[in-house]
């Protein structure tokens, strides 16, 4: 707005803004302006489910190079409950991360984690599958809940249906989120400086997909997900809807591809358009012993690490990589050690960030081709 540079200045503070600076086929690279601070696009965006990365300090997250981090109504909405995290100052205070954070709705959980679940066109009721207490998630309630907690990107409150499942039931689901986007978008209501996603869905049916566009379209969001994916369609089916789905969004506002992936899952869907991404594979897969590296993945638990004096990558710089041997990884995840959750979480968030870091100065030179072809050259090397 107009007026002396201050009120310009609070005028930014409470925008939410999406600045596509460059793009390299159908890449896209750009900074989303939050008034909690700047999200670089491509971005992968950790899962802190609930209210924490696990085995990660909110700084440590923050030094890999994340701008932004996840959290889940389902989960936080049971445990210690919205209204406590409010009460407490909100979840950026709770968890001390003053960056963006995103949450999602609770639709997809409730469908994967709670017991007894009763869908109707009201919402979904359900019981804990922490202590069996009852519960109703509406998309009233989804947006209430998101609010308590502060987030700054909200998600619509959607149906993710499983796959496969026949076109009937895929259309069926996606009309009755198309109207729970819209009492989502009305529940909401108008709050400066936060956003609300809606989430577009519509299996791999490309007609249903371009309906589900068109609705969210009409109902107005300040970004766009596509949902309904990565839950077991495999990375060829995947692949072929992300060759029409992402661009029957908006181009001007960010699209965020729920729930993906691996490396090699990430830059192929960032080469289809997509700006953003969150996974927890990264952070499990650091509990699990899977470390993710240039050249493919490396299991730490395998014997032939016990004596390996070489970092797990001699070009990383975290601070698995700067300080400790393969052999020493062995040893910690072999005595299921606390430090070895805490060094292969921080080395695989960091790989991702360097992966994401990547693509961004690729895609704004113009280079994202080669960069790609040097990406998937590296992985075929082997000896890892
Ligand atoms: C894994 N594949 C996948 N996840 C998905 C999620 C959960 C991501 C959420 O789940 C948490 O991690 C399990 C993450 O924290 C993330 O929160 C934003 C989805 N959420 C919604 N609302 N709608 C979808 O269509 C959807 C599709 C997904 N596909
Ligand atoms: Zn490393």
């Amino acid at each position: 707005g107009l007026g002396t540079k201050g009120n310009l200045r609070q005028t930014d503070r409470m925008r939410f803004s999406f600045d596509l600076q460059a793009t390299d086929g159908r890449a896209r690279t750009g900074v989303i302006s939050t008034p909690r601070g700047d999200i670089r696009t491509p971005a992968f965006m950790p899962v802190g489910t609930a209210a924490t990365v696990k085995a990660m300090l909110p700084a440590s997250v923050r030094q890999t190079g994340a701008d932004i981090l996840l959290g889940n109504t389902y989960h936080l909405m049971l445990r210690p409950t919205a209204e406590r995290i409010d009460r407490l100052g909100g979840l950026h205070r709770f968890m001390d991360w003053d960056g963006p954070i995103l949450t999602d709705s609770g639709g997809f959980q409730v469908m994967s984690l709670a017991a007894l679940r009763k869908l109707t066109e009201e919402g979904v009721s359900f019981k804990s599958h922490i202590d069996g207490s009852r519960h109703m998630l509406t998309p009233e309630r989804s947006m209430e809940i998101q609010r308590l907690l502060g987030s700054d990107i909200v998600m619509c409150f959607d149906e993710c249906p499983a796959l496969p499942a026949d076109r009937a039931a895929i259309e069926k689901s996606m009309q009755l989120s198309m109207r729970w986007a819209a009492r989502s978008k009305d529940a909401f209501g108008d709050r400066p400086g936060h956003a609300l996603f809606g989430i577009q869905q519509g299996g791999l049916e490309e007609d249903l997909r371009a309906e589900s566009a068109a609705a969210l379209r009409e109902i107005e969001f300040d970004g766009y997900a596509v949902g309904g994916l990565a839950v077991g369609e495999g990375q060829a089916a995947m692949f072929g809807c992300l060759d029409y789905a992402p661009e029957q969004l908006p181009r001007d506002k960010p699209r965020y591809l729920m729930g993906v992936g691996k490396p090699d899952d990430i830059v192929g869907a960032v080469a289809r358009g997509i700006d953003m991404m969150d996974c927890v594979l990264p952070s499990r897969s650091g509990r699990t012993g899977q470390v993710f590296t240039r050249r493919g993945v490396v299991n730490i638990k395998n014997a032939r690490h016990a004596d390996d004096p070489r970092p797990l990558d001699e070009q990383c710089s975290c601070p698995a990589c700067r300080s400790y041997s393969r052999a020493y990884l062995h040893h910690v995840f072999r005595s299921q050690e606390i430090i070895s959750s805490m060094l292969l979480t921080w080395h695989n968030l960091h790989y991702y960030q360097e992966l994401m870091a990547g693509m961004r100065s690729a895609i704004a030179q113009g280079t994202f081709d080669q960069w790609t072809s040097g990406f998937m050259a590296e992985r075929a090397l082997g000896d890892i």
